[in-house]
């Protein structure tokens, strides 16, 4: 008979243990059960409908059937309105010093504990079954669920957004989503509608550096920064406020893909992404961020030459330090990709007692937006009871019934004040861990208006692109010549090049040679449509000035931390013959790096080495792809040099990867497959002091030597110099 499990609720049956987050509570695993009906009746036949006779109509009697199709024909909830695409983990949190001069949260006073986390990764414009390599904004939502409720950080990967007030936000999304006549295209900005409403919103100018840089294609959401974006507040216990900047900091260093790779994955894998998520944390290669907070007090509201509550401001790390104050850990996949990571539901108004928002009028309206949206997502005002969603706090309050009420609230009283139930659920003052909102002080007059101080929309966008090391300028130059060479609208085009040359008049002259396309002299300012029909357009023009600092060396991926192969996938390509003693010397050393190696050959299943030994192959050159890897390595053994050479998709693997400036090692003997491609025509004769072949080619005699030397070139990610003969000059 099929046992039902106790479906105990953790409002009133906590974990054992709190500090891991369970939800087991909630789960049915049909391992070993019986199959009945949603009422509990077992079930004799659940694949032959009730007929009249054999050959007969199907009954309306049969409830097996009608339930078995009702619940399918149910199954389907909306898609998030943005953020659809998006894969999710669970991990904890751990403090690295208490920080109770600036905030009286109590998971970051204690570093004892550890706090359960849920996160969610995501692209924006997509739908949810589109590709995870998209040209676009990856959000990076945390939910911490902490003793004192949960605290959401719903974060992008890049540091600000794309427009200032979030009554814009339908304008935006509508903008960038396929066009609502044909639904063309599909998860990607590269089209009319999206560049129309940027070249008339010089406000996005410098959110625009970041999505045309590669931090737009990330090699792995293991692999990217997160932010808060916001200028948020802390509040010790004493009432004293900080502003504060949120960052998430990945110990495996900043990453990105090429985008020739990026497209060409979106093909061979769609899943990258969420793959790549899934696959570390089974094998036990949990993904780490440390959280860092950037920290402004009150007083110093003034000091920098932007607004603080301007989303589309960095605070330079040069001017306030990132300080790293404890790390996550991503350490389980979720059970079930339904019930746990769609019908999660993150919201930055989500806060613990010592955390507050400011007037950042971005953050003010998003306040709204989310429980808004996830009333019609999740069906009604009760997805808070939803296992993801539920604090691992009780919850007592006098909120009742609505669509689909799991808790059974016992007791006649569901108000407040009341005298029949002594009072309770009473409230709590701030000594005893109530919230109470920082008392800002506010003197206004109400306006539709925006501040003067937001209307400097350059000098970070500037200051962005002068940070960037030569070959991430070559990217952001070929991802606008790309994204506005799809765009046909030719008025369009002219008004980027404008808002282009207000940034970097180099940046503008290569965009527009490639366009073929004159830059404009005077690009007519202003060019903001956003202005109220009252305003005088002169108040809205913006404000040309340059950065207070030449460059900031945390914009740019280049300076990021390239010391380590850690879970990198290695491609070694082989066939029948190979020298299996090179083969697993240099796999045992990658391996022992961290890295991950694959066996690809031109057959499935096992090739046969030199030595008759059998050999694991992961994949035949028909199911996998250079673009799925980060580096290639080639050992030796005639045949299998010959087989590989001879191969179209075996070279064209290697040219590829070269392309796309990866790692490549050959040992001495498989040169014949290195002179088969076509960036080496003739590799030396001799080995001796020439182990390196140029710039991430590694060749050797000595598989202990060249592992070395491979291991280190795989550490560099990318060898963007080798695009230099295709770049046009300036
Ligand atoms: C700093 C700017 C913003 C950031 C960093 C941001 C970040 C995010 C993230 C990470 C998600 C996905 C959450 C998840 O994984 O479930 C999301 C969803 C969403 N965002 Fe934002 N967002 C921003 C601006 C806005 C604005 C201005 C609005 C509206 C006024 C908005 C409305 C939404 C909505 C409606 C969703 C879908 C939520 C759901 O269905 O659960 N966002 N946002």
């Amino acid at each position: 008979m099929a046992k039902r499990k106790a479906q105990q609720d953790p409002a009133v049956d906590q974990p054992e243990n709190d500090k891991v987050r369970s939800l087991a509570p909630f789960m049915e695993d049909s391992t070993g059960e019986r199959m009945n009906t949603n009422t509990g009746l077992l079930i004799n036949d659940d694949q032959n409908s009730l007929k009249a006779g054999e050959r007969g109509a199907s009954l309306l009697e049969d409830f097996i059937l009608r339930e078995k199709i009702t619940h399918f024909d149910h199954e389907r909830i909306p898609e998030r309105v943005v953020h659809a695409r998006g894969s999710g983990a669970h991990g904890v949190f751990k403090l690295y010093k208490p920080l109770g001069e600036y905030t009286r949260a109590n998971f970051l006073n204690d570093t004892e504990v550890e706090t359960p986390v849920f996160v969610r990764f995501s692209t924006v414009a997509g739908s949810r079954g589109s590709t995870d390599l998209a040209r676009d904004v990856r959000g990076f939502a945390v939910k911490f669920y902490t003793q004192e409720g949960n605290f959401d950080l719903v974060g992008n990967n890049m540091p600000v957004f794309f427009i200032q007030d979030a009554i814009k936000f339908p304008d935006l999304v509508h903008a960038v989503k396929p066009e609502p006549d044909n639904e063309i295209p599909q998860a990607a900005s590269a089209h009319d509608t999206f560049w129309d409403f940027i070249s008339v919103m010089p406000e996005s100018a410098h959110m625009i550096m970041w999505l045309m840089s590669d931090r737009a294609i990330p090699r792995s959401y293991r692999m990217m920064e997160g932010f808060g974006v916001h200028t948020f507040r802390l509040v010790n216990a004493a009432g004293v406020s900080h502003f504060v900047k949120f960052h998430w900091k990945p110990l495996l260093g900043v990453h990105s893909v090429a985008w020739d790779e990026a497209q060409n994955i979106s093909g061979k894998d769609p899943d990258f992404h969420r793959r790549d998520l899934w696959d570390a944390i089974e094998s036990g290669s949990f993904p780490e961020w440390e959280l860092g907070l950037q920290i402004v007090p009150e007083e110093d509201e003034f000091k920098f030459d932007f607004d603080l509550l301007d989303p589309t401001k960095i605070i330079p790390e040069e001017l306030v330090p990132v300080q790293r104050i404890g790390k996550m850990t991503l350490n389980r996949n979720p059970e079930n990709f339904f019930a746990e990571t769609e019908q999660s539901a993150f919201h930055l108004g989500h806060v613990v007692p010592g955390i507050d928002f400011t007037n950042d009028p971005l953050l003010q309206g998003r306040l709204f937006s989310y429980t808004d949206t996830q009333l019609i997502r999740l069906g009604g005002p009760n997805f808070q009871e939803i296992p993801i969603n539920r604090p691992i706090v009780p919850v007592h309050n006098n909120q009742r019934d609505g669509y689909m009420r799991q808790t059974i609230n016992r007791g006649k009283v569901s108000y407040g004040p009341n005298a029949l139930g002594d009072g309770f659920p009473i409230q709590s003052k701030v000594s005893e861990g109530g919230f109470a909102s920082y008392p800002e002080r506010i003197d206004a007059r109400k306006v539709r208006a925006r501040s003067k101080s937001f209307l400097d929309h350059f000098s970070q966008a500037k200051l962005f692109f002068n940070s960037q090391s030569d070959p991430e300028k070559d990217h952001i130059v070929d991802a606008l010549s790309f994204e506005l060479g799809k765009v046909q609208s030719g008025e369009v085009r002219q008004r980027m090049l404008g808002i282009l040359s207000m940034i970097d008049s180099g940046l503008a002259t290569q965009v527009a040679f490639k366009l073929r396309l004159p830059v404009p002299e005077d690009p007519e300012l202003p060019m903001n449509r956003s202005i109220p029909a009252d305003a005088d357009p002169a108040d809205y023009d913006p404000e040309v000035k340059e950065p207070s600092i030449a460059s900031s060396a945390a914009l740019s991926m280049a300076n990021q931390p390239k010391d380590s192969i850690e879970t990198r996938k290695i491609a070694f390509l082989a066939a029948d013959g190979v020298d299996g003693t090179a083969l697993q010397t240099v796999k045992s050393a990658l391996e022992n790096a961290g890295a991950v190696v694959e066996v690809i050959s031109t057959r499935q299943n096992y090739l046969l080495s030199e030595a008759n030994e059998q050999i694991l192959v992961n994949h035949s050159l028909l199911t996998a792809a250079s673009v799925l890897y980060d580096a290639v390595y080639v050992p030796g053994g005639t045949n299998s040099v010959a087989e590989i050479a001879a191969d179209a998709d075996g070279v064209h693997f290697l040219n590829e990867a070269f392309k796309h400036c990866k790692a490549i090692a050959a040992d001495a003997g498989a040169t014949q497959v290195i002179e088969a491609t076509n960036f080496a025509k003739k590799v030396p004769d001799s080995f001796d002091d020439e182990t390196v072949l140029m710039e991430g080619i590694v060749i050797s005699e000595d598989p202990a030597q060249l592992s070395e030397w491979f291991i280190k070139a795989i550490a560099q990610h990318r060898f963007w110099d080798r695009e230099k003969p295709r770049k046009v000059p300036a």
